[in-house]
């Protein structure tokens, strides 16, 4: 699959100097269009509709979005005042994948060497995005084979951590995608992701366009289909790690993690470094996002609880480091269950670039 979920365009927008090209991911899998972004307050909207969305995406949309800043503050006639009012307005769209505000902050010291060192930079990091997943999932897939035992294998995906989360590849589904290369797939539950289906809407299109063995459950089978011994592990994405493996990632992937420890299957996190936010020691300080009730208490606009019944929608969870057997980055395995934690496998890999 060679779609891309956010890129640059150089010859878009208005006066053709390009403009964000995003993958309207609030349509698929049953409309393929693209929205074209040269406004910040665009941008803003279509990473809070979850246009984009997915960790490394984001961190793509956020480096992306300072050039679109940069170049709507020249057509407006901002001054720096606005034009970093709009920078921190891309940063804040949401709070819980570090990847949005580390994008920005990568490139946001560029900003006074001029607009075409801030794309090339935004440009590099997309690109290092792809390869970083490639190779966090080569070494996840080395680190699985190791352990489990089986001809082929059985996997549960929670959300969707693919190549529509990423700027290419995927995580999670980088692994399970380097796994059906190496021929050592079964088949793969993806849990629907309620309430906005990311699961079933996003991963079993990327599934069904790679022709890998898959089926859709709810979210409320994973518990059972893990200690029914139907799965051999769980591999999902994350929007950050603390230090100690403490992992936000989508609401429901806390459960997944209970049933796998409970089960004595891996439970794996797969996440580039972007997504590693060695500042937090653990995680009970991550933001979580809460999201407007209506999207649990309506369906495809349609109201399915009781009038006057609110709705509760926290967007991620925070899985502890106890139930997390491996986080699989491009700069190798750390094991937060066992101890080995990011922290370590940052002091033994300071300084190495992959
Ligand atoms: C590689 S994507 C990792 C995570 O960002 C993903 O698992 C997830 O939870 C996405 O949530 P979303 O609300 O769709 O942005």
């Amino acid at each position: 699959m060679t779609i891309r979920a956010i890129e640059w365009d150089h010859t878009a927008g208005r006066d053709r100097a390009g403009a964000v090209r995003l993958l309207d991911q609030t349509l698929l899998p049953l409309r393929t269009e693209f929205r074209t972004v040269e406004r910040t307050d665009d941008l803003v909207t279509a990473i809070r509709e979850l246009a984009v969305r997915g960790a490394p995406a984001l961190g793509v949309a956020g480096a992306l979005g300072v050039v679109v800043a940069m170049d709507e503050a020249a057509r407006e006639g901002w001054d720096e005042q606005a034009l970093q009012a709009a920078v921190d307005r891309v940063r804040h769209a949401r709070p819980t994948a570090v990847n949005l505000a580390w994008g920005v902050d990568e490139v946001r010291p560029l900003m006074a060497a001029g607009r075409e060192a801030v794309l090339e930079a935004a440009l590099r990091l997309a690109q290092e995005d792809e390869s970083a997943n490639r190779q966090l999932s080569r070494l996840a897939a080395d680190w699985l084979l190791e352990r489990i035992d089986r001809p082929r294998l059985r996997v549960l995906t929670h959300c969707n951590a693919g190549i529509l989360a990423t700027s290419g590849w995927g995580t999670a589904l980088g692994v399970v995608r380097e796994l059906h290369a190496r021929d050592r797939v079964e088949l793969v539950y993806a849990d629907e992701t309620r309430p906005l289906f990311q699961g079933a809407r996003l991963t079993a299109y990327e599934l069904a366009k790679e022709g890998i063995p898959h089926v859709v459950q709810t979210d409320s089978a994973a518990a059972s289909t893990i200690l029914r011994g139907l799965v051999d592990l769980a591999v999902v994405g994350a929007d950050r790690i603390a230090a100690n493996g403490d992992t936000a990632n989508k609401i429901g992937t806390l459960g997944v993690a209970l049933a796998c420890r409970d089960a004595s299957i891996p439970f794996m996190v797969a996440a580039p470094w972007s997504t590693v936010d060695l500042s937090m020691s653990d995680g009970s300080t991550i933001e979580i996002e809460e999201r407007d009730g209506d999207e649990v208490t309506s369906w495809a606009g349609i109201r399915v609880v009781p009038e006057g019944t609110q709705g509760f929608n926290p967007a991620f969870d925070v899985t502890p480091a106890r139930l997390v057997d491996a986080v699989s980055t491009e700069r190798g395995v750390a094991e937060p269950r066992s101890g080995r934690d990011l922290e370590m496998l940052a002091r033994a890999t300071d300084g190495v670039t992959h």
